[in-house]
């Protein structure tokens, strides 16, 4: 068996220089030839899509976050090569979602040794962004981007940000198309949600599944810091979803229209500011596999 690693050596501001050499004694140990690639932030698609060619991978794993595995997935889109996942990045929220343990030495035996796989819908955004847990636009997208532009990692910084965003968030008005029906609506911010958790493992979208052909518009109606809270907005919080200050809405397919320009994030990755959004399911795009013993 042929597997290609993705190593994301920036991600999570972990050092990964032990975990690399853990990777390389269990490939040894399983007698299996080892391919890496290291991401450099700079055309990596392009390196992937080559590397794979070269490698003819039987398996790709990615050891990131989410960005580098939303990279892998995108990248790896109908080529058929199932994807495993150690989530070693600051917001892993789709190995959150798919039950994948967060220890990576856990993981990569998941990774390594699973057989179990399951499909993956990805969701495609404006006709050429791909996207594979939860997109927003307004209150979050701009704390992302804060978060983004600052050298410091972790909590403390995020929660630098916390209030000021949360103050001056406007009210966004969204005239939204969602499987051919209008809804005017109102809101702090407006997710699309392939799934049920933001990264932190607050649900945000209890509807969410995965592999569904379908996604989901969540609308925030208030700016109380509970109702953020349980919107996940914040890492620290345990609360789960219990708002009613959220309207959801499923659909297959959808259009939306902001009065004035906001900002816009996808699984993490600063997009810049939008007026208008579109959104589709790329159904059953790529498999990944899971914990054998996930129901
Ligand atoms: N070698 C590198 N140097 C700098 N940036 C990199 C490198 N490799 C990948 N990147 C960037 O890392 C980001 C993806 O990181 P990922 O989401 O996997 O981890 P993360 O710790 O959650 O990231 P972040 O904290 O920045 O959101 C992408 O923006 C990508 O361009």
């Amino acid at each position: 068996m042929r597997v290609l690693f993705i190593i994301n050596p920036i991600a999570g501001d972990i050092p990964k220089d032990e975990f690399i050499r853990f990777i390389k004694s269990e490939m040894i140990e399983r007698e299996l030839p080892l391919y890496t690639l290291y991401t450099t932030g700079e055309d990596d698609e392009q390196r992937l899509l080559r590397k794979v060619q070269e490698v003819k991978p039987h398996r790709i794993i990615s050891v990131g976050g989410d960005g580098t595995l939303l990279l892998v997935c995108q990248t790896l889109l109908h080529k058929a090569i199932p994807i495993g996942i150690v989530p070693l990045g600051s917001a892993n929220g789709m190995a959150e979602e798919l039950g994948i343990p967060k220890n990576p030495i856990e993981a990569l035996s998941v990774a390594l040794d699973s057989l179990k796989k399951v499909p993956l819908d990805l969701i495609l955004f404006n006709s050429h962004l791909y996207g594979m847990h939860i997109a927003d636009v307004g209150m979050n997208a701009k704390l992302v981007e804060a978060y983004d532009k600052d050298p410091g990692r972790g909590l403390m910084t995020y929660a630098k940000y916390l209030l000021p965003v949360l103050e001056n968030a406007p009210l966004l008005h969204f005239e939204i198309l969602a499987d051919g029906i209008e809804y005017h609506r109102q809101g702090y911010m407006l997710a699309i949600a392939n799934a049920q958790k933001y990264g932190t493992g607050v649900i945000i979208n209890p509807k969410g599944k995965f592999s569904d052909g379908k996604f989901e518009l969540c609308i925030l109606k208030d700016k109380s810091i509970n109702t953020i809270m349980s919107a996940g907005l914040t890492i620290f919080s345990p609360e789960l979803f219990r708002n009613e200050s959220m309207e959801v809405i499923s659909c297959e397919k959808a259009s939306i229209k902001l009065k004035e320009k906001y900002m816009f994030q996808i699984d993490g990755e600063v997009i810049g500011e939008v007026d208008h959004i579109t959104a589709e399911p790329v159904h059953n795009a790529i498999e990944v596999f899971v914990p054998h013993l996930r129901s």
